[in-house]
Parts: structure tokens; C-alpha cells; sequence
């Protein structure tokens, strides 16, 4: 099977986890868009959407789905998303597509993350996909000389980005994240980070991964 047959697997057993008649999240990246294809087969059954991009805004409204203002919501039931990469205790690393700021704001407010993945992702140590920071652009040089000072690891400016809110990305190359939580909170202390793509105090409840022998459902270790 390909990744992207792996993909519409997980995206389509996804759908098992949307509650009828409530809001839900929607993460960003290939894996969520096929989700959202797929939600779109039942959009009848849901009251609507909030985006955690202005892509997948997009997508949600290119198939009819109401896509709500998170302002305007108090609560949600699910929120589905993708991953970089997922460890055993389904602590995730997430921004591949630069999204991470958003994603983890619609996640805050849902009651259950599923995340969606090809086999790919699972590792057992987070770190070897370069863990995305969103920064404010004029503090990039003084993130980066903080984050090479505490952590180690190359900080490496991703190029022409600029994320749905205005901001740059950092993309950290060679850690081994072996406490995630810790890393997650002492990242974003540094001031002129908006937030880091671990996914670590708020993590995954449910990993649907999708393998060569059908969906895996796994639930943290
Ligand atoms: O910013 C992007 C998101 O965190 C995505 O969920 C993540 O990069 C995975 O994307 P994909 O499903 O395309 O591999």
C-alpha cells in the first residue's frame, strides 16, 4: 500500500470518532486533508468545523462544511490532526506544515485528540523529524543562541515561511527529546517563542496508525 492509501485508511477510520450533531476540530497537512474529505461524505450529521489553518479552512469550506470562529466556541467535541512523528506515550511532534500554533489552540479547546498517521510517524524516541518553533519574527537570533545554549540541537530558519499568523519558523535538527513534557515547557519559556511543536502536555488520546495489515488503534503506553 502506498502512504497516501495508508492515509485515507486512517482518515477513514477517523471518522468513527465524530460525535453527531457537535463541533469539531480539524488539524492541517495531507493526512487531515483526507480526512477532510472524507468528513465531507457526512457533513449533514455535524454542526460544523473549526480550522487550524487557513488551508484547511479552505477545504472545510470547498465541501460545504460550516467552518466556525473558535471564539464563537466553547467547546468541541473531537479534534483530528496528523503528526511528524508519534512516541509510544503518544507525545507527538507536530508543524511539519507550519501550522503548530493554531493546531494546538483548536486542540486546547476539544475534548478527545485523535491523530492520524501512517506508520511512518511512530518512533521511539521523538527528535529525528527537526521540531518546528514558531517565533516572533525579531526574536529569531535570539531564539535560536537560547535553544543552542539550553538544548543543543541546530536551529535552522525555514526559508520563505511565514506562518497563518505572521510569524517565522525555527526548525530544530538533531535532538533526542527523551522528556518531552519538560522540553515542550522550557521551549516556550524563551521569550519570543510563540509556541514549539510538541504536542507532549497535551497529547494524543488516540493514535490511529495505519499499517501495511489495516488500522492499529493505539492508546498511550
Ligand atoms: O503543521 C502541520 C501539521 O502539524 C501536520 O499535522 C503534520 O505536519 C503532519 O502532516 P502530514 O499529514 O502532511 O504528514
Amino acid at each position: 500500500m502506498t502512504q497516501d492509501e495508508l492515509k485515507q485508511k486512517v482518515a477513514q477510520a477517523a471518522i468513527e470518532y465524530v460525535v453527531p450533531d457537535t463541533i469539531i476540530g480539524v488539524g492541517t497537512g495531507s493526512t487531515a486533508n483526507f480526512f477532510i474529505d472524507e468528513l465531507a461524505k457526512i457533513k449533514g450529521t455535524i454542526e460544523g468545523a473549526v480550522a487550524s489553518s487557513e488551508a484547511t479552512a479552505e477545504r472545510l469550506k470547498g465541501h460545504g462544511i460550516p467552518v466556525f470562529d473558535l471564539n464563537s466556541v466553547a467547546e468541541m467535541s473531537v479534534y483530528i490532526d496528523g503528526a511528524d512523528e508519534a512516541d509510544p506515550g503518544l507525545h507527538l511532534v507536530k508543524g511539519g506544515g507550519g501550522a503548530l500554533t493554531r493546531e494546538k489552540i483548536v486542540l486546547a479547546v476539544a475534548k478527545q485528540f485523535v491523530c492520524i498517521a501512517d506508520d511512518s510517524k511512530k518512533v521511539d524516541v521523538l527528535g529525528k523529524f527537526p521540531l518546528p518553533v514558531e517565533v516572533i519574527p525579531m526574536s529569531r537570533s535570539y531564539v535560536a543562541r537560547e535553544i543552542v545554549k539550553r538544548f543543543g540541537g541546530e536551529p535552522v530558519l525555514r526559508e520563505g515561511f511565514v506562518t497563518d499568523n505572521g510569524n517565522l519558523i525555527l526548525d530544530i535538527h538533531g535532538l533526542e527529546i527523551v522528556d518531552p513534557v519538560a522540553m515542550e515547557t522550557e521551549l516556550n519559556s524563551i521569550v519570543g517563542v510563540v509556541t514549539n511543536g510538541l504536542f507532549a502536555a497535551r497529547k494524543a488520546d488516540i493514535f490511529l496508525c495505519g499499517t501495511a495489515n489495516g488500522v492499529e488503534t493505539i492508546t498511550a503506553e
